[in-house]
């Protein structure tokens, strides 16, 4: 029995990595659920999982949570508590569903912890990307991709050897506006954001795609999990999303993984590894009623975002930690109407302008750079 303690479950990756759990109850069971404000969904989930802890955001909301506790089950609040359960908790697999880089501490507390990590949430691994690996060789941690394109890299690496690999091939759907004009863009709404057309996430990563900051946050990923270079990591404009990335090897043979776009594949690869189960829901994927898969280049003018990503990844220090932060603010505003689809990109830029590049930030150093710049941005 794999136990698992699930940190972000009320969430888009959260709901799906239950929906895997509740398919493999033989194999899986939840020790610890952590959330932030959605008391009614996390309810559901107490009810049906009894873990053992749950841990909320706020305090406040605790007396919500109180009349629907199981025996067995108890519930605290805030991040130190969040950081205490992790490293106290006997499930050897913690699946990192928060958004942001405020999954960055609940991350290194499991690594401490020598567990094994479902990275979903990529912005850990761009923030602070050095640290991470860096305590996970030294704990004896490991990360296991959860996100799509890099559970496709794992998969199509399975077996190899790594001077074997020459390059890794990120695919990209191109987002929700992907046939937009630069002047339709102009006046693009969240609401046109949203919708995505081939997968349904949550906010942000759906607002990043339709940038292609999503894809420079993956190509920034993909360098720390798999060690690559990034002059040896490419993005390919793919808008089926059938093929979920590729490996290029030494001798020019490609292996790709391909399928329905469904997380639940990915994230119960991630669950199971280094096994694969059954698993009901993702649709078969029929190659012939697809027909024809389409590719594109990346155009350096039109996808600004990812283009500033590959050079903060190249720049390296505390540059990724600026470009993630002033990105997730960025986004936010954009939400609330604050700021323009196109004012993304200008804004995420100045704020790496205006950052002096400091080599290898500590852990500390990271928090107060990503504080340090949100505040920028929230006065300036
Ligand atoms: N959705 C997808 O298909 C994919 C997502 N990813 C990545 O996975 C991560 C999660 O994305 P997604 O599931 O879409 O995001 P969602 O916004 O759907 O979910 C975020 C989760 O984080 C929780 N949360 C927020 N703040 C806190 C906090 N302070 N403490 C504990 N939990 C908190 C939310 O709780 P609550 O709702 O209760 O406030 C929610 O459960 C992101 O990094 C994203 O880029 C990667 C590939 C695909
Ligand atoms: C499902 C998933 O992994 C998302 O991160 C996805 O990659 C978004 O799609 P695009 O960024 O390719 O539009
Ligand atoms: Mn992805």
């Amino acid at each position: 029995m794999k136990e698992i303690a699930l940190i972000g479950s009320t969430g888009s990756i959260g709901t799906q990595t239950l929906d895997v759990i509740r398919q493999h109850q033989d194999r899986f069971r939840v020790r610890l659920l952590a959330c932030g404000t959605n008391i009614e969904r996390l309810k559901q989930q107490i009810a049906e999982f009894h873990p053992e802890v749950v841990v909320i955001r706020d305090e406040k909301d605790l007396i919500k949570l109180e009349a629907h506790l199981p025996t067995g089950t108890k519930a605290v609040a805030g991040e130190t508590a969040l950081l205490e359960e992790i490293a106290k908790t006997n499930a050897s697999f913690v699946m990192n569903a928060i958004v942001g880089s405020q999954g960055l501490k609940p991350t290194m507390a499991a690594i401490k912890a020598g567990k094994t990590i479902g990275i979903a949430n990529k912005e850990t691994l761009v923030t602070a990307g050095h640290l991470v690996t860096e305590a996970c060789n030294h704990y004896g941690a490991q990360l296991i991709a959860v996100d799509s394109e890099h559970s496709a890299i794992l998969q199509s690496l399975e077996g190899s050897k790594r001077e074997e690999i020459s390059r890794l091939i990120v695919t990209a759907s191109g987002g929700s506006f992907r046939d937009w004009s630069a002047e339709e863009l102009q006046h693009a709404r969240p609401e046109d954001a949203l919708k995505h057309p081939n997968w349904s996430m949550g906010q942000k990563v759906t607002i990043d795609s339709a940038t292609m900051m999503n894809k420079g946050l993956e190509v920034i990923e993909a360098h720390w999990l798999f060690n690559m270079p990034y002059e040896s990591i490419d993005v390919l404009i793919h808008r089926e999303s059938i093929i979920h990335s590729l490996v290029e090897y030494q001798d020019k043979s490609m292996i790709a993984q391909l399928g329905t776009p469904d997380m639940k594949v990915a994230i119960q690869y991630a669950l199971a590894y280094p096994d694969r189960l059954e698993l009901n829901g993702p649709e078969r994927l029929n190659l012939w009623e697809v027909g024809t898969l389409h590719f594109e280049k990346i155009d350096p003018l039109k996808h600004q975002c990812l283009m500033m990503a590959y050079q903060a990844g190249k720049t390296g220090g505390s540059a990724p930690t600026v470009l993630n932060a002033a990105n997730e603010v960025a986004v936010q505003m954009f939400l609330e109407g604050k700021l323009t689809f196109t004012g993304i990109a200008t804004v995420v830029e100045k704020a790496l302008s205006e950052h002096t590049v400091i080599d290898h930030p500590s852990i500390e150093k990271v928090l107060e750079i990503d504080e340090e710049t949100r505040t920028r941005m929230m006065t300036g």
